[in-house]
């Protein structure tokens, strides 16, 4: 387990970034310890790029009341001086170079010489398995492969805080995952702090020790991933995170973190509340995971519903219930869909379904 208290390798304060007339960080704020995996995740035009330029130095920002790098400011300092290397989509390597020059490109600007140069390339080549292929040109690897010496190129200087930008991108799925799991082992093997940027969920709750969740330059939320996807903060955040069900009512009873809310129509359903200061009488909203709900009896907490559609898809059935707070997607695993197809009732565990403040879409 990470010492998360430790002075953070990277702290960044209050950070507004503007591009002419358009916010792209609004006041974030975020830090990392040494040796976490930190993720930041959002959709497209969520800020994430930006975030990185301005820890890199690619960006100045319009304003940061802090930006500190290894335990140092670095406000007004180049990007060449930061301890902080950025690894990108779409490699950035020098094609008229070998995979092992490449590598130690980073260490002879910084005067290292030749031999030793070569040598750090050489060992930072192995640990993402690619000292065989040292000598080979950068035409020669496949998109992995390319990746692997980007890898290997970034982590050859040490810094205090790598940078990723979508790095598995441009990969096809099978390998996207073989990627995921080296990079984390390789995380682990140095120790090193990163900063990853990826839109999607799967890989941040994956990888990350820690994610940030981005919307529209703020920070929506943030925590460890099973917090995330056990807990989403917002209609945003659960949806982002795969629920397949939201839906809106009032807030009629709470009994601790249980939470009774009325959907209209005589339907009135049980879930955990996210948060302890939501009034009786609020407007909500409830997340049910489409895996999480199952056929109950009458009385059982849930939702009466007629059988819309059912398409079995081999290893599990998606099944859609007309109710009367509208459809609920459900998902059956046990090759066991719901027999009666003309009337039924969904049901789903108090601590499956989360409601939290009904808020802004
Ligand atoms: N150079 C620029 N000039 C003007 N606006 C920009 C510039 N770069 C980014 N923006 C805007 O700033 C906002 C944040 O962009 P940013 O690239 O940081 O988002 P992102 O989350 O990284 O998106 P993506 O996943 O598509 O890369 C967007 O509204 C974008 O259009």
């Amino acid at each position: 387990m990470k010492d998360m208290n430790a002075e953070p390798m990277l702290e960044v304060r209050d950070v507004v970034h503007k591009y002419g007339p358009v916010t792209a960080l609004s006041h974030v704020s975020l830090s990392a310890a040494k040796g976490e995996f930190l993720t930041i995740l959002g959709s497209s035009g969520s800020g994430k790029t930006t975030m990185l330029r301005v820890i890199s130095g690619l960006e100045t920002p319009t304003s940061v009341s802090c930006l500190r790098i290894g335990g140092e400011s670095v406000v007004g300092v180049p990007a060449a001086r930061r301890r902080c290397t950025t690894v990108f989509q779409n490699y950035a390597l020098f094609p008229h170079m070998t995979v092992v020059e490449n590598v130690a490109y980073g260490l002879k600007i910084r005067k290292v010489p030749t031999g030793d140069a070569l040598k750090e390339a050489q060992r930072a080549l192995a640990m993402v398995q690619l000292e065989a292929k040292a000598d080979r040109n950068i035409r020669q690897l496949s998109g992995g492969e390319r990746q692997r010496v980007a890898l290997a190129r970034a982590v050859v200087t040490k810094p205090a805080v790598l940078l990723l930008d979508e790095p598995l991108g441009a990969l096809d799925e099978r390998l996207r995952q073989d990627m995921q799991l080296e990079l984390m082992d390789l995380q682990r093997k140095l120790d090193m702090t990163f900063v990853y940027i990826t839109h999607s969920q799967e890989e941040a709750l994956t990888m990350s020790d820690r994610v940030v969740l981005m919307r529209h330059g703020r920070i929506e939320q943030s925590g460890e991933p099973l917090d995330l996807f056990d807990h989403p903060v917002s209609r945003f955040a659960a949806d982002f995170m795969g629920y397949e069900n939201i839906l809106d009512g009032r807030l009629v009873r709470r009994d601790g973190a249980v939470g009774e809310i009325d959907l209209g129509g005589g339907a009135v359903v049980r879930g955990k509340l996210i948060s302890t200061d939501l009034a009786v009488g609020s407007p909500v909203s409830i997340a049910l995971r489409a895996e999480r709900l199952s056929p109950v009896g009458p009385g059982g907490n849930g939702i009466d519903g007629t059988m819309k559609s059912k398409v079995y898809r081999g290893k599990y059935t998606d099944i859609v219930m007309e109710t009367v707070a509208g459809a609920l997607r459900m998902r059956s695993w046990h090759g066991a869909p719901m027999e009666n197809e003309t009337a039924s009732r969904v049901g789903w565990k108090e601590t499956d379904a989360v409601i939290f403040a009904k808020g802004s879409v």
